[in-house]
């Protein structure tokens, strides 16, 4: 039997359909060519590496078995890695070949125990440590001699850093800090390979010196014995227990008994402390949270990786699965005819499109932000972060709920963890809460628009993400082109943050105090934040499209065009409510969307199984037994049945022990 024989005939016959050309697409994904084969020669490299996989699916094992192969798996992996990579590529060219690769989703289901060393321990050392402090500990970091997470939360506060109640108190005699957790909420708890796994750390601690508050301050820690990995003197160390995901990450808590370390132990790029104790402030005191930052940034791409995998997923199972009746007597159709299960779908490929590109754009400006804050112009820092935080925000909803769509889309075999989809839910699901909690982040960008608001109200200028509050005050004539769409959704986040400033305003005038006053107007503040959001990620993906797509074929910009109307109309029948409320759309405007729209779910229709497959994920990557590329579904899920530990005896123990005394009333 030939290759192609092995393949489902359903998405052969799919794979006929497609106007496009699918390598043309990957590499337009991946950035070009040249990218696409760099990012396929290192999977090749790292993913034939002897004793990578799992013999006994990860999800057959027990917690503590679970961490303990995730770390046989993590040092194998992370030395092919790095033995796959040319050394003579630039930090940057390493991170383009692996930016589209979901290499560690091939490894664990769940993330890798290395996690938090690479998105933050390393980012930490790069943005907090002065050069010297850089020079000394990021090549023992980058060649994993050492192995280190970001400890900021507490048992007590993870959103509200200022309150963290961990202390580091400088004692100028000895020149150390004096580590100490002085409660139990004052307990690190979550970092990512603490418990365990880690030997050093960045700790978050609120400084004093010479008896004052020196704000919250990043301090460099050893944990554990280089040697025999124990605990130091004054540390106490734990895990935090089984999560809905994550539970090969090896979260962990960490406590201090007045542990001492040297001065030169606090990453001192932003502030300094002297020998003698005294205490210089950075030049922004929020340039402690760059690293949070630069985090949230990230998130938004890895959304876009997810949301792709869970859609390539769930679109070749709806190829391969056949269900019901369309017409009688004509056969069971495949499952994706079904136009419900088009609009469940579709809208996740052209999401998965659109947070790319915007991750990119916001990629460029962090970068951009990052540059002119070594030259210490802060000027563009709050526009960064204002940014960063709403897209941080509304990326993972949206990916959380897309991801739970696709897994719900695939029936009752959705929700079997051989689908994956449960635990790439899980992932995703965990972004919405870390690096910034969703409310939270939406409020902070609140703060950000309502500023901006008072600002056009003065005639000043504001900053591009924000300059359209000025120009869109009057309600614009409807139109249902993609730009008319875009002025629509800035004009209802325009309306949005009129109706939270009138808000907060009454409330005040009625002799509340702003604090009071803005809690009471922060539901109509986090739908401001999210119709602003709306609005930059709906611009953004045009115009990122527009100059990204030049050099295309026809064909393929075609596609890529019915995904952005797709996205753009998708979003306009979800908002309806908002747009009847702020712009004058009317009911025909509306039946005539809804035209459009099952226009584009046909047109995407032929394309969906290219459009996914272009995204390239192998199938080990995709680690699914619904969204192989050969959609050998159901003989996939009888494989995997078939490893589960109970399918190797005939007869439970619990027959003999519990079940025939019970059923012959003996128990
Ligand atoms: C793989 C998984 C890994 C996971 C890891 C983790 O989760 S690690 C743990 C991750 N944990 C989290 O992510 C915790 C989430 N919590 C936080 O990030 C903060 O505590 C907070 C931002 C919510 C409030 O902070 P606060 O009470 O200190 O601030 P405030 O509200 O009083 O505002 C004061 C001013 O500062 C500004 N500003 C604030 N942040 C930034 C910034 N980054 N940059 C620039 N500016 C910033 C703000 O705009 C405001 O400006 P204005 O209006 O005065 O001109
Ligand atoms: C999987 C995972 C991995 C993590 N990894 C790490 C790590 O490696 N290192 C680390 O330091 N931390 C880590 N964290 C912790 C994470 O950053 C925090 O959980 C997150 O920042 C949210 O903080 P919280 O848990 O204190 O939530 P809370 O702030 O207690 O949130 C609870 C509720 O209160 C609401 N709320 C809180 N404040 C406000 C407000 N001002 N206005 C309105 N509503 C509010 C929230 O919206 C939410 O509904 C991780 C968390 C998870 C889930």
């Amino acid at each position: 039997m030939s290759k192609v024989d092995l393949i489902n005939q359903d998405l052969v016959r799919e794979r006929g359909t497609c106007e496009f050309d699918i390598e043309e697409l990957t590499y337009y994904l991946d950035g070009d060519a040249a990218a696409t084969a760099n990012r396929r020669k290192l999977e090749d490299k790292v993913l034939s590496t002897e004793g990578l996989f799992d013999k006994v699916p990860e999800d057959f094992l027990s917690h503590k078995e679970k961490y303990e192969n995730a770390v046989r798996k993590a040092v194998l992996f992370y030395r092919a890695l790095q033995n796959a990579l040319d050394p003579n590529m630039s930090d940057q060219e390493k991170a383009s070949t692996t930016y589209r690769s979901l290499l560690p989703s091939a490894v664990f289901k769940e993330q890798s125990p290395f996690t938090l060393h690479v998105a933050m321990f390393i980012p930490a050392i790069l943005g907090q440590a002065n050069e010297e402090q850089k020079k000394y500990w990021l090549p023992r970091a980058s060649k994993m001699e050492i192995i280190g997470t970001y400890a900021q939360t507490e048992l007590g506060h993870g959103t509200f850093i200022r309150g963290l109640e961990t202390t580091a108190t400088y004692d100028p005699k000895t020149e150390e800090f004096v580590l100490h957790s002085p409660t139990l909420s004052s307990y690190k708890w979550w970092p990512g390979s603490l418990a365990h796994t880690a030997n050093y750390c960045i700790v978050m601690a609120h400084l004093y010196s010479q008896g004052k508050s020196c704000g919250i301050q990043p301090f460099i820690v050893q944990l554990r014995d280089e040697e025999t990995h124990m605990p130091l003197p004054g540390i106490k160390l734990g895990e935090i227990g089984a999560k809905l995901g994550f539970n090969t990450v090896n979260n962990g808590f960490l406590g201090f008994e007045n542990h001492r370390i040297a001065r030169d132990r606090m990453l001192m790029k932003n502030a300094q402390i002297a020998k003698d104790g005294t205490f210089t402030k950075s030049a922004n005191n929020k340039l402690t949270y760059g690293t949070m930052v630069y985090v949230r940034v990230v998130i938004v791409n890895g959304m876009a990786n997810q949301l792709a995998r869970a859609a390539t997923i769930a679109v070749r199972y709806s190829a391969v699965r056949r269900q019901s009746e369309l017409k009688p007597g004509a056969g069971e159709p495949q499952i994706m005819d079904y136009v419900t299960q088009q609009h469940k779908l579709y809208i996740a490929i052209a999401s998965s499109h659109a947070f790319s590109l915007i991750a990119k754009w916001l990629s460029g400006k962090y970068y951009k932000v990052t540059g002119d804050l070594e030259k210490g112009n802060t000027d563009e820092l709050p526009e960064l972060h204002a940014t960063a935080c709403c897209l941080k925000a509304v990326t993972t909803l949206d990916t959380t709920a897309l991801i739970e769509r696709c897994r719900l889309s695939c029936g009752g075999h959705g929700y079997m963890l051989s689908s994956n989809l449960p635990q790439i839910y899980g992932l995703a699901t965990a972004a919405f809460t870390y690096e910034g909690e969703f409310t939270v982040l939406m409020l902070q960008t609140a703060r950000s628009l309502v500023k901006a608001w008072e600002q056009a109200l003065a005639g000043k200028p504001l900053r591009p993400t924000m300059s359209y509050l000025t120009e869109k005050k009057q309600t614009a004539k409807w139109s249902n082109s993609i730009d008319g769409i875009i002025d629509s959704f800035q004009r209802v986040a325009v309306g949005k943050l009129e109706s939270a400033v009138a808000s907060i305003k009454k409330y005040s005038k009625q002799g509340m105090a702003p604090e009071d006053a803005w809690n009471m107007s922060s539901v109509r503040l986090v739908a401001a934040s999210e119709a602003h959001g709306r609005a930059v990620m709906l611009s953004t993906y045009k115009s990122e499209l527009e100059r990204t797509t030049t050099s295309l074929s026809e064909p393929l910009r075609r596609v890529l065009g019915y995904l952005l109307h797709l996205y753009a109309v998708y979003w306009t029948l979800e908002k309806v409510g908002d747009l009847l409320l702020y712009t004058s759309i009317s009911e025909s405007d509306i039946q005539q969307l809804q035209d459009v729209y099952e226009d584009l779910l046909g047109k995407v229709r032929p394309n969906a199984v290219g459009l996914v497959d272009a995204f390239d994920f192998r199938d080990q990557i995709l680690n699914s037994a619904l969204g192989a590329y050969d959609g050998r579904v159901y003989e996939r899920l009888m494989e995997e049945a078939l490893k589960s530990p109970l399918n190797a005896e005939p007869v439970n123990q619990s027959f003999h022990k519990y079940l025939k005394p019970f059923m012959q009333g003996k128990l």
